[in-house]
């Protein structure tokens, strides 16, 4: 008998449907792609990037972004750290259940610590979570401002914005870092090109 969080007496249900036979309907491999970045940095529109081509290759995916998720299951949470925390924690979970289902799940959020996003790894079987980080120097970020967030958050409207007065934690060891430093940045699709690489090699777009 499982005894989970603050619930007793649970048992888990199977069925007769699992894993393997929804991506054997699917012809792919449930998974999440994690990206990470500063507000700014381009994960949205990655995230866009990568469904509209996965979608023209007859591939299901999900986006996961933080803003949305913000405006419904997250709607009770802040930007304090504890809060954050628990953002992830939750999205990490709904990503699971997605990938559980077969589905290609595309989580954008900040997710600015490393410990939050090393817990979602840890929920998912090995390879199975694909961490992407946008490696976007903050000058850049704020300098496209999209929002006007970080305008706000220099004039001290908004207290404790990532990269300003809130910590970000780079990865230390993920999948994928895009844009490479020192080049031009590619495009959202050549990203997107980028990270169907790696899921084609890694036989993620097959059953
Ligand atoms: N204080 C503060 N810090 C950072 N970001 C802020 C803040 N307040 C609002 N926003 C807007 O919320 C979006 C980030 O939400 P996330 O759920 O991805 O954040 S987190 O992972 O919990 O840190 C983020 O969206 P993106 O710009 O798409 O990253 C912002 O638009
Ligand atoms: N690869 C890119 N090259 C140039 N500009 C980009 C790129 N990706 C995103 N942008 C621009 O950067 C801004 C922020 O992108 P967005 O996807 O909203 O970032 P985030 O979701 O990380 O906040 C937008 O104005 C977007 O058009």
């Amino acid at each position: 008998m499982a005894t989970n969080g603050k619930a007793t007496n649970i048992l888990w249900h199977k069925s007769s449907v699992g894993k393997l036979h929804r991506q054997e309907l699917l012809q792919q491999k449930g998974c999440v792609i994690w990206i990470t970045g500063l507000s700014g940095s381009g994960k949205s529109t990655l995230a866009c990037a990568l469904c509209q081509a996965l979608y023209s290759r007859g591939k299901l995916t999900y986006i996961l972004d933080g803003d949305n998720v913000r405006h419904g299951l997250n709607r009770d949470l802040s930007f304090k750290a504890e809060d954050r925390a628990e953002n992830i924690r939750r999205i990490g979970e709904v990503a699971k259940l997605f990938a559980d289902a077969g589905i290609i799940c595309i989580a954008s959020v900040i997710s600015p610590y490393r410990r939050d996003r090393d817990a979602c790894r840890a929920l998912l079987p090995e390879g199975d979570f694909i961490e992407v980080f946008m490696d976007v120097p903050l000058q850049i970020c704020e300098s496209r401002d999209p929002k006007g967030l970080y305008k706000l958050a220099r004039a001290g409207k908004i207290k404790g914005f990532t990269g300003i007065d809130d910590p970000y934690e780079p990865p230390l060891n993920c999948e994928l870092v895009l844009p490479q430093k020192g080049i031009n940045y590619a495009s959202p699709c050549e990203m997107a090109e980028t990270v169907i690489s790696f899921l084609e090699e890694k036989g993620f777009l097959q059953a």
